[in-house]
């Protein structure tokens, strides 16, 4: 056993003199070094891995750290998050510190077990050093991370990336930042500013902190003392002081980027703010009757109760009635024409207001730009033109104080797949700032209003649920900590009937409280929980009502279905149009006929009496009588709108 530490110092120094001949430079330039001559040093494993692997070693916390970031992005768990009020420099804080503590931990056991296992680059150098340089390194790796964060928004994609990263920047360490800096021809400035790229600091640092780089020119290298760091020789203050100037510059280039998406996009928007405050008036003014003529367009289009709509809302703005809980002024969006598809307006000009206590409804066929509208109030999207105040505040200037006091249900469940049900309300329940008892109070709540609560379901990890279930969670975090506003893009989409009935009973005891702004495609569920229902077509809102208002101005007929012998089908008929001569029969399959009579003029107690008496006279084995759904109403106007806009 005792041969093998010589057979192995063997080896290395066959090893070595091989490389010393390759490597006279970097010889001469050992010499150099302030490191005294010492023959019986042992050989060490530091110099047999290389720097470039203790670089790859300190840098592997990178490609987690950015996936994490990504992951974030892609799965759009940072925008509900910050719709559920958590703020960007909270995020950002919480997310740094937890990566902070994280590559502490990972470098105390890197340096533990690498001094354990006698490696000098970890303890020939005092610790205290080591700190300091390595606390430096990790808070620059983590910002870097950040920065590359708000380029990528696909997980596979960046760790690609993150990974050959990682072993391009050893390798680049190795063989063009080492070359260069033992180069003595070359100025100190060269190697000063490849210090700038952060790999090519760590490969300084570790450089600095291993043994000589030949046991053939031994020297006598005691590693760097607490009183080095000072010392201009190993460069040690100047990597610290581009480490920490590079960590802030990254920080706010993230900030910024976050902001307004690319640096080109950030500073065209700023000097757009400066523009308009320099000559804002005439721009104002410019607007105005830009909206005015938009206006005076669409309210042609305009039905009676839209049009009464908008003018109760001019009115509360007048007033700055702050006591209203949404408020549409005009709201619009257009997306413009990307990638071959045409611009597309998604919502047009529309103004509406909504209470505190009620449920407001919004229906429309696909693509009438119901999410795009929700986007907007919560801030997803910006708005091209209008805006909105929620609770008074505007959602273009204080979405920030806004996201406090709403919840968001959005259309595609954005939860973490590791987390369980009960800690994903704890986590947004603590943003509602729910706290101790009250915060476990109300989480056991909410997962019992959404039946999550038996048979251990709210401590299973969401990858587990249904889609149902996950469905619920997203309803259950919309409503808790009690939210002003709630918004729920079709919150009982994939749900069982049991589920559904659960989520609406939860959904109509948080509504004494609340505004809640609800999408569906379900009629059964607008009009078991909407007080006042709005219908949209092609981005414009066609009409507005509660369900009974809604069926009768639109679903203005009774509908009759009559069963007897085909033979009779003539008959039955001729009764019918002796009752409405306006009745239109919809369809007449074996006997069976359906005919929609409209309502003015017509009682019901005459249809019955007339049915009843042709019972004596006619084979009648079935008939029934129904009023108009709200179904029949929505196929009205959206067919309708529909036609108008052809
Ligand atoms: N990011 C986008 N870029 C371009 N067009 C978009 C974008 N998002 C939505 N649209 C378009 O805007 C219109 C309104 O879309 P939106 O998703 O708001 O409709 P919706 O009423 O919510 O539909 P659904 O009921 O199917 O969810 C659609 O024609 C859609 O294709």
């Amino acid at each position: 056993m005792l041969r093998l530490p010589r057979l192995l110092n063997l080896v290395s120094t066959a090893y070595l003199q091989y490389r010393a001949r390759d490597t006279k430079m970097q010889f001469e330039f050992v010499k150099d070094m302030p490191r005294a001559a010492h023959t019986d040093m042992p050989i060490d494993i530091s110099f047999l891995l290389g720097k470039m692997v203790f670089v790859w070693m300190i840098m592997l916390l990178f490609p987690v750290i950015l996936s994490n970031l990504v992951y974030e992005k892609q799965q759009k768990l940072r925008t509900i998050m910050k719709m559920h009020g958590l703020g960007d420099v909270t995020y950002w804080t919480i997310s740094h510190c937890y990566f902070l503590l994280l590559s502490l931990l990972y470098m105390f056991f890197l340096v533990f077990f690498g001094s354990c296992a006698g490696i000098k680059l970890f303890t020939l150098n005092d610790y205290r050093v080591q700190f300091v340089v390595y606390f430096a390194y990790m808070n620059l790796q983590i910002s870097f991370a950040f920065l590359m964060a708000t380029y990528f928004s696909n997980v596979r994609t960046a760790s690609v990336v993150a990974y050959l990263f990682t072993i391009g920047s050893g390798y680049f360490g190795e063989y063009l930042f080492r070359p260069i800096f033992e180069d003595m021809s070359l100025s100190r400035s060269w190697t000063t500013l490849m210090e700038f790229f952060p790999p090519f600091s760590l490969y300084r640092i570790v450089y600095e902190f291993s043994p000589p780089p030949s046991p053939l020119y031994r020297t006598d290298f005691s590693g760097l003392h607490w009183g080095d760091l000072g010392d201009g020789k190993n460069g040690m203050k100047d990597i610290l002081i581009i480490m920490a100037l590079e960590w802030a510059t990254f920080l706010l280039l993230t900030f910024f980027l976050d902001e307004f998406g690319t640096l080109r996009n950030g500073i065209r928007k700023m000097a757009s703010v400066c523009h308009s405050s320099v000559d804002g008036s005439s721009q104002a003014s410019q607007k105005q009757t830009i909206q005015l003529q938009e206006f005076e367009y669409s309210v042609e289009m305009d039905r009676t109760d839209v049009l009464r709509e908008r003018e109760i809302v001019e009115q509360l703005l007048q007033e700055s009635d702050g006591s209203y809980s949404v408020i549409c002024d005009n709201l619009k969006k257009v997306y413009h024409a990307k990638d071959g598809n045409p611009e597309k307006i998604a919502v047009t000009e529309l103004s509406l207001y909504m209470q505190r206590g009620q449920c407001f409804g919004i229906l429309g066929p696909n693509g009438a730009g119901k999410t795009s509208l929700i986007s907007m109030l919560t801030g997803f999207t910006k708005p091209t033109s209008g805006t909105a105040y929620i609770n008074g505040m505007d959602i273009r200037s204080d979405m920030g104080k806004i996201y406090t006091g709403i919840g968001v249900c959005p259309q595609f469940d954005l939860l973490w797949e590791t987390l369980t049900g009960r800690e994903h309300l704890l986590f947004y329940g603590r943003l509602k700032n729910l706290r101790c008892a009250a915060l476990d109070r109300a989480v056991e709540q909410s997962l019992k209003n959404v039946r999550l609560f038996d048979g251990g379901v709210a401590d299973k990890r969401v990858a587990e649920y249904s889609g149902g279930m996950k469905r619920r969670l997203s309803v259950a975090i919309s409503l808790i900590g009690d939210p002003k506003v709630v918004y729920m893009d079709e919150p009982s989409s994939g749900l069982d009937p049991a589920s559904r009935r659960a989520l609406w009973n939860a959904v109509m005891s948080a509504k004494q409280n609340t505004a809640i702004i609800l999408t569906t495609h379900s009629m059964e569920e607008a009009e078991a929980l909407c007080d006042r229902i709005g219908i949209m077509v092609n981005g414009s809102l066609q009409c507005i009502g509660n369900s009974k208002e809604l069926k009768a101005k639109y679903g203005g007929t009774y509908v009759l279905t009559v069963t007897t012998a085909a033979a009779e089908e003539e008959v039955v008929e001729q009764l019918v149009r002796s009752l409405c001569p306006a009745a239109n029969r919809v369809y007449r399959i074996s006997g069976t006929q359906k005919f929609e009579m409209p309502k003015q003029g017509l009682r019901i107690s005459q249809v019955f009496h007339a049915m009843q008496h042709a019972k004596t006279w006619l084979n009648i084995s079935a008939w029934g009588l129904s009023d108009a759904t709200l179904e029949d109403a929505f196929i009205k106007v959206a067919s309708e709108s529909d036609i108008s806009s052809l």
